[in-house]
């Protein structure tokens, strides 16, 4: 997730937009990490060379024309752009099923999106526009390149840098990106130019030239991330190529490699763009809580958000856990916290998130989260672990599908004596733990139905953000078990506080406490899970 921030040193020390020379096609490679897209842009020129369409005449097209802005009011809303264009997209791949059996065929696809142009059928009039495109929002998924085109996110056959001309300037417009693997975060990457030397000659590619003039002009250009489909969960076409539309960027800085002749530009995402999911909390948090996918075209699988635990109802029915407080203070009739204030519910505030937690895709490690501000080491808590709170015997017949079970163990961390949160008292040698119960020893000693140690909670069907934060040998949050005076006795919360100061975007993690070698699945077998934490004192293994 951490890259190294490139200088914002330009080769151009003029700050004035290069003008347009001479135009030489060549493929060059967009690079995340370092990884080349020549396979990909090599396809799309052969899928296209078989076209009628002479790049000359586009070239002098491209000439005439100038820059649309994505931001001018609209005639239509928004949604109603929204409605054309999902009727465009329909129009395009049903015309590919009428002209051509093989869909896969790129030459078809350029075929029909002639046909719509021609018909008028393009989104925008086929204008290039910059900026955002209305009735595209970032997230959506397009099927094949020239669905791009249509809908006007990138004009370009061959090229993955679309431009056009502004004010007598070439400036980039789009860039599809072919490669998502390596990488944690996309707020950030690297694409590089082709070689040439631009100060002496005063010339080079318009690809280069768009994007060495969008420096300066600090236009926003629109991001595509090609992936498979395959390797993220399936697609619409069960496995395959799709194209994702990631948001604006701008253009960082520009820098040059001692020797070398190609340029590098670095591409940072513009803030405040429409994310995937705003708040999954659905406003039950304090603060939304928004899901982030910049490495593929996943979504979060179903769940319940939830603010509380939820208890098993035997337990309000047993005299012996000796709870006063019913569904933590929500009923007013039959909770006695409330009747000792007059039926007033108390306050709860004091387990708000009161950080902007993201659920973000991770590389290796599923969804993971972090937090938008920084976080100062302390007393502060993150959040709580919430779930279905069941017991132990039953949390043994999970072992197959272990992932949301948090063992709450036998320790109580802290009391609070009041309604204050500063009144408690930290206590803690043991700390809580993920399963596999086995590990865990859950079920050691107990007879007595609420003694601890015999809870789990379950975050699998019903959960909050805590469900996401994934283990680390190097954590930078730890676990405490909290119980307020009104809880069940035994059964305490599971929060969450901050170990360190935390920049901001950087992964929340936990130490999951699990023991290698003593995971067992359902048919007695040892299970084991790599670690993919990345920590220099990682292990390797989760368990
Ligand atoms: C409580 S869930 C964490 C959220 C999970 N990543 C998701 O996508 O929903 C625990 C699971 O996340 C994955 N996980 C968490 N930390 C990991 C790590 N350091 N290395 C590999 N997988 C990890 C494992 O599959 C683990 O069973």
């Amino acid at each position: 997730m951490t890259k190294t921030k490139p200088s914002s040193s330009t080769t151009n020390p003029q700050h004035k937009p290069f003008q347009v020379s001479n135009r030489n096609f060549t493929e060059r490679a967009l690079l995340f990490k370092n990884v080349s897209t020549r396979r990909v842009l090599s396809k799309v020129q052969r899928n296209t060379e078989t076209k009628e369409t002479p790049i000359k005449k586009l070239h002098l097209k491209r000439r005439c024309e100038d820059a649309t802005s994505g931001n001018k009011p609209s005639l239509t809303s928004d949604d109603s752009r929204r409605k054309k264009v999902k009727t465009t997209l329909g129009n395009f791949r049903a015309l590919c099923g009428k002209l051509g059996k093989e869909l896969t065929t790129d030459g078809l696809h350029i075929e029909v999106s002639q046909i719509l142009k021609n018909r008028g059928k393009f989104i925008h009039d086929g204008k290039k526009i910059i900026g955002k495109v209305s009735g595209i929002e970032v997230g959506d998924k397009f099927l094949y390149w020239q669905e791009l085109n249509v809908v006007g996110l990138h004009r370009q056959n061959l090229s993955l840098i679309d431009h056009v001309l502004k004010d007598g300037n070439l400036i980039a417009t789009s860039v599809v990106s072919c490669h998502f693997d390596d990488m944690d975060d996309t707020n950030v990457f690297v694409y590089t130019g082709e070689g040439g030397n631009v100060i002496n000659s005063g010339k080079c590619d318009e690809e280069t030239l768009a994007l060495m003039n969008s420096y300066h002009v600090k236009n926003p250009i629109r991001v595509i991330i090609k992936f498979n489909s395959k390797n993220c969960g399936g697609g619409a076409r069960g496995g395959g190529e799709v194209y994702c539309y990631y948001g604006l960027y701008k253009v960082e800085s520009i820098w040059k490699k001692k020797g070398k002749l190609d340029f590098k530009f670095c591409l940072v995402r513009l803030p405040d763009q429409k994310i995937f999911v705003k708040d999954i909390s659905n406003g039950k948090e304090a603060v939304p809580i928004c899901v982030v996918n910049h490495i593929d075209s996943g979504k979060v699988p179903y769940f319940q958000y939830i603010t509380r635990n939820i208890y098993p109802e035997w337990l309000f029915n047993d005299s012996s856990v000796g709870r006063t407080c019913v569904d933590h203070c929500s009923d007013s009739m039959k909770c006695s916290c409330a009747l000792k204030s007059g039926g007033k519910i108390p306050s709860v505030k004091k387990n708000e998130i009161k950080f902007k937690l993201q659920i973000f895709k991770t590389k290796a490690k599923g969804w993971g989260v972090r937090s938008e501000n920084a976080i100062p080491s302390g007393n502060f808590i993150i959040c709580e672990y919430l779930g279905e709170i069941i017991e132990d015997e039953e949390a043994l017949k999970k072992v197959d599908n272990d992932e949301y079970l948090f063992n709450i163990g036998n320790y109580i961390h802290k009391v609070y004596s009041s309604w204050e949160e500063d009144s408690y008292v930290v206590d803690s040698k043991e700390m809580s733990s993920y399963q596999p119960l086995e590990a865990s020893g859950g079920k050691e000693g107990v007879d007595d139905r609420c003694d601890s140690g015999r809870f789990t909670i379950d975050a699998a069907k019903y959960g909050n953000v805590a469900r996401f934060i994934n283990h680390s040998c190097s954590p930078n949050l730890f676990v405490r078990n909290v119980l307020y005076d009104d809880d069940v006795p035994r059964i305490p919360h599971i929060m969450l506080y901050a170990a360190e100061n935390i920049p901001s975007m950087k992964e929340l993690t936990l130490d999951y406490n699990y023991k290698i070698d003593q995971a067992i699945d359902s048919n007695g077998n040892l299970k084991t899970k790599a670690c993919y934490c990345g920590a220099s004192e990682c292990i390797r293994r989760l368990y």
